[in-house]
């Protein structure tokens, strides 16, 4: 039962009970074995013999478990069940679908802890991050369970007691495809208000990071969604194009990169479908003068060091005023050396394992960069090998602060997407203004100041979608989420997001003759 449950085994062969198994689940210690598909209410093996890719434990380097990319045979069976479940689950009322997503939210909330601990066994983030991951999941399913009953029209008098009415109507089979970073919450933030419109889903996770959708799955099914209403194929690019091109798709929502959310865009113009796209972003955090600086700090971290740096919103320009540089600079090295870094299982880990190898040499790479282009490390940026012997091979490096900083320099142009902070140093709130909007990404911002009316000064001016005072990375589920500029389309989160899993018909009645011009 438990292993059914927890859909993996243990190294040991034995299968202790629940609270057991939550302890001794240690990194290293699992392999996961059970199909990772999930559609038509069940989990699926891949029916077609395709080469099988490896999937990673970043704690440790090894391999997790084996991921089938579906081809078209299995993607046309996954939409097919999603189209099949769209009929039934479309004519709910709002107040029944409401019932059985706030019991997929209890059910979250039952699973919390083996949710978040598979979450990071495959994307090797802290256990105390994982289930804040979690629990903003579940919160966005109670918050859109909530608005499934609000969803209406509404009713225009015209001349002649004729009247109009609109009807707030789903679209259909919605695509949600997601990105590593955080792949439990992505299916839930897409899921959530697809479903509570009326919608069913066909998710795609990175192949990075395969496993807990189908957890997300099990749950949906377990609190009595419609069979096939919510279901997970599992691919890179091909299965991914294979359901932006499909006809029985109404809507794709994407998270991940700027190139391919423009290839994603391309593809659903063929269909004129909509598109949700949460892209990369750049993101400036300023810090004035008078803010206060124990504040400024911590959000500092907090704008870079999440989830080992690979958060879309992060503010990795972090523009300091020229009076208070020094002293921000050296708490801020002091708070960033103090990161616990190591087993993203264990409770004192604030900074897990980056996602890949690859990846990894890849942030690595930018800090070589930064140097060579002139900037300083004031601390990090090295690969780090943990003293446990099982995470010797686990994808680790130290947190970074770069100072010297100017605009033109790569690590403060590009997306790094790891734990590196620009730190760069401005003089006035004009020419900060200019040069924290100085790119072509948007999609968050943050300011600190005391100073109330320059914050929202400043903040009025910022190009991005995101935006935060005296705090930063913050985004609770009741407001909307997503960029400005090629940081994306549309939002996630907040009652907006309705706007695009629904379309609206208008109804026009004559209650009198037809007055014909002919
Ligand atoms: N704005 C946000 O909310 C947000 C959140 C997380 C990550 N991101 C961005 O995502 C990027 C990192 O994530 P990533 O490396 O997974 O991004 P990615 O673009 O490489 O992949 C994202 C998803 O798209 C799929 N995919 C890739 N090529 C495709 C194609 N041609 N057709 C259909 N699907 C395709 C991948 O399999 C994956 O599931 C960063 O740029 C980050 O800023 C943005
Ligand atoms: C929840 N955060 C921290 C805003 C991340 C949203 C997804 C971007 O990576």
């Amino acid at each position: 039962m438990l292993r059914r449950l927890l859909g993996f085994r243990f190294r040991n062969k034995t299968a202790p009970t629940l609270s057991a198994a939550v302890r001794c689940l240690s990194s290293g210690s699992v392999d996961i074995t059970v199909p990772l598909n999930f559609w038509a209410g069940r989990r699926r093996s891949s029916q077609e013999s395709r080469e099988k890719e490896n999937v990673y434990e970043p704690a440790t380097g090894r391999v997790l478990c084996h991921l089938e990319p579906c081809g078209g045979e299995e993607v046309d069976q996954a939409v097919k069940a999603a189209k099949s479940a769209f009929g039934p689950w479309s004519k709910m009322s709002g107040m029944e679908r409401a019932r059985i997503m706030i019991e997929a939210a209890h059910l979250i909330e039952s699973r919390r802890e083996e949710i978040a601990e598979m979450e990071v066994v495959n994307n090797g983030k802290s256990i105390t991050e994982a289930r804040l991951d979690v629990d903003s999941a579940r919160l966005c399913i109670e918050y859109y369970a909530g608005l499934a009953s609000t969803l209406a029209g509404q009713h225009v008098q015209l001349p002649g007691g004729s009247f109009a009415y609109t009807r707030r109507e789903p679209l259909g089979v919605c695509v949600g495809i997601g990105a590593w970073n955080y792949p439990f919450q992505i299916a839930a933030w897409k899921s959530a208000p697809a479903l509570a419109c009326g919608n069913s889903m066909v998710f795609k996770p990175s192949p990075v990071t395969p496993v807990t959708a189908v957890l997300l799955a099990e749950i949906y099914a377990k609190a009595g969604v419609p069979e096939g209403l919510f279901n997970v194929v599992q691919g890179g690019q091909e299965t991914g194009s294979l359901l932006c091109y499909h006809p029985d798709v109404n809507k794709v929502s994407f998270t991940g990169s700027v190139p391919t959310g423009q290839k994603i865009m391309e593809m659903a113009s063929k269909g004129v479908k909509p598109v949700t796209l949460e892209l990369g972003g750049k993101s400036p955090l300023i810090i004035f003068k008078d803010s206060d600086l124990e504040n400024a700090v911590k959000g500092a971290l907090m704008a870079n060091f999440l989830s080992q740096g690979q958060v879309c919103s992060n503010g990795t320009r972090v523009y300091v005023q020229k009076d208070v540089l020094a002293e921000f600079v050296e708490e801020v090295v002091k708070r960033t050396q103090a990161i616990a870094i190591g087993d993203p299982l264990l409770e004192s880990t604030r900074m897990g394992a980056l996602v890949s190898r690859p990846h990894l040499d890849k942030v690595l790479s930018f800090v070589e960069q930064a140097k060579k282009e002139g900037a300083t490390v004031l601390c990090g940026g090295e690969r780090f090998v943990p003293s446990d012997p099982k995470l010797k091979s686990g994808y680790y490096m130290t947190p970074c602060v770069l100072s010297d900083c100017t605009d033109d320099m790569t690590c403060v142009r590009d997306e790094i997407f790891g734990p590196v902070m620009s730190v760069l140093s401005f003089e006035t709130e004009q020419e900060v203004l200019q040069r924290a909007n100085n790119t072509t990404m948007g999609l968050a911002a943050g300011v600190f100041t005391r100073d109330v009316t320059r914050a929202h000064r400043v903040v009025e001016q910022l190009k991005a979608g995101s935006c935060f005072i005296n705090n930063y990375n913050i985004t609770p589920v009741e407001v909307p989420f997503g960029g400005f500029k090629m940081s994306g389309i549309g939002r996630e989160n907040g009652q907006v997001t309705v706007e695009f899993y629904s379309q609206l018909k208008t109804v026009f009645v004559e209650m009198g003759d037809v007055d014909s011009l002919f």
